[in-house]
Formats: C-alpha cells, sequence, structure tokens
C-alpha cells in the first residue's frame, strides 16, 4: 500500500496541494479526477519523489521507496533522440537491474515497429511505447497521467482490459483522465481533487451520482444561465 498523508505543496506564495490524502491499494485501481490546473501531476510528482520540496508524508508499505516498485506514465512521455523502441524497452529494463526479455510476445499487445527511432513516433505511438515499458517491468504499482489520451478507439479499449488484468493480478494503479467514463469504467474508486484539495472519495457504488456532482460543483452558475438561456 502506497499512503499520502497530509501533502501540502506550494510553487512561491502559490500553495497548489493543501493537505491532500490519497491512499493507494495493491490490486485496486484508485481515479484521480480534476479540472486543468488542480494539481493532479503535481500530486503525481510528488508521489513519485520528481517534486521533493513538499510537507506531508508519502510511505509505501515495507519502508521501501515508493520509485522501488512503482512506474510513471507522464503526460508527455519523453524519449532520447536517435535511440529505437526496442533500446529505449531494454534501457528501462536495465536501469532497473532487470534481465533482458524478448519483447515480442509484449509487442503482439500494442504492435509498435519497435526497430524505428521513437522520437519519430507519432503521440499515440510514443504513449504506447511509455506503457509497453511499465508493462514489460512488471512492477507493483502504477501511476499513469492520462493514459488514454492520444491513444485511438482500439488501444484505448485494449488498455482498458490490460488495466483490469492488471488490476486482478495484484497492481496497484492510480489513474488520472479528463475522460470519466474512461475512469468509472475501470476504477474500483476515485477521488476528486479540486483546486489542491480532495473534494471527495468515491466508492465505485457510488459513481451513479458522480457526473452530476461534478457538474453541480464546477457549473452551478452556468447551469443557471443554461435554464434562463433554453
Ligand atoms: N513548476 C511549476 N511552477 C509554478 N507553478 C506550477 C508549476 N507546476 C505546476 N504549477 C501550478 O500548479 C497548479 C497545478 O498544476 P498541475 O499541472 O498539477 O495541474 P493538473 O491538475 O495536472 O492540470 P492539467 O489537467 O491541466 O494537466 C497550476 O496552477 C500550475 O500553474
Amino acid at each position: 500500500m502506497i499512503e499520502i498523508l497530509n501533502l501540502r505543496k506550494a510553487y512561491g506564495r502559490h500553495v497548489v496541494l493543501h493537505d491532500v490524502n490519497l491512499t493507494l491499494r495493491p490490486g485496486t485501481i484508485h481515479g484521480l479526477v480534476g479540472a486543468n490546473g488542480a494539481g493532479k501531476t503535481t500530486l503525481i510528482n510528488c508521489l513519485y519523489g520528481l517534486e521533493k520540496d513538499f510537507t506531508g508524508t508519502i510511505r509505501a508499505t515495507g519502508g521501501h521507496a515508493v520509485r522501488e516498485h512503482t512506474g510513471l506514465l507522464p503526460y508527455e512521455p519523453y524519449f532520447y533522440p536517435r535511440l529505437t523502441g526496442r533500446e529505449y524497452l531494454e534501457f528501462c529494463l536495465q536501469a532497473r537491474g532487470r534481465p533482458l526479455i524478448d519483447f515480442a510476445g509484449w509487442n503482439q499487445l500494442l504492435e509498435l515497429p519497435l526497430d524505428q527511432y521513437a522520437d519519430e513516433y507519432s503521440a499515440g505511438m510514443r504513449k504506447k511505447l511509455a506503457l509497453l515499458a511499465l508493462l514489460v517491468q512488471q512492477l507493483d504499482y502504477l501511476i499513469l497521467d492520462e493514459p488514454f489520451n492520444g491513444l485511438d478507439l482500439e488501444a484505448n479499449l485494449l488498455l482498458k482490459a490490460i488495466l483490469k488484468r492488471l488490476r486482478d493480478r495484484g497492481t496497484g494503479i492510480l489513474l488520472t483522465s479528463h475522460i470519466l467514463g474512461a475512469l468509472t469504467e475501470t476504477s474500483d474508486e476515485i477521488s476528486v481533487l479540486v483546486g489542491g484539495r480532495i473534494q471527495r472519495h468515491y466508492a465505485a457504488d457510488e459513481f451513479g451520482t458522480l457526473e452530476n456532482d461534478l457538474l453541480d460543483s464546477l457549473h452551478r452558475e452556468k447551469l443557471g444561465l443554461l435554464t434562463s438561456l433554453i
């Protein structure tokens, strides 16, 4: 289990995260939803150790550093120039001290041209390669920032199936998405981040009210305007 307790992060005088508490359990998909600028990426960066300057506690059971057993899919994966997809996968395994494997079986899933330069891939292919690199590492936890964004319909459907299978095999997954349906279809629980605060935590049997709650909390005034217009 990974626990975030009373996380507070500021950039200068701008407090971006206010006393955030969140738990990521093994065998669970935890969705994180929030408007642009709500603080999702900052939360992920603190969780993964990419931001150091925060207060609060982030701890994994067993006393391991979160990063030891956790993979991150960033919003926009970056690849060094002149590195093929295959070399990137090999680099990721070597960086974790894992033995090299034959990627052929794994690549039947995502069908990437592994011998082309990764920085010449399309946006969707780049996301698939970053995902494939996480899959081959067989990590205990995954943090996925907008994994569905940029993927075609086929890959979206496949990714949902992959995430559910990983969850059933015990992986704990933290997932952000602006596509509410993608979150409610895959997640076991969803936290709503508003202005850097966890506004509410929803269990799966409460997802039915989530869309209307969000509409009301985000757009109450506009909904009033809509009623007067239409
Ligand atoms: N390096 C930084 N320096 C200063 N302010 C930052 C920095 N990174 C993020 N912020 C601010 O922190 C707030 C939260 O940003 P963050 O990227 O975490 O939001 P987000 O929920 O991931 O948004 P989006 O859905 O648009 O990706 C924003 O107001 C942003 O301007």
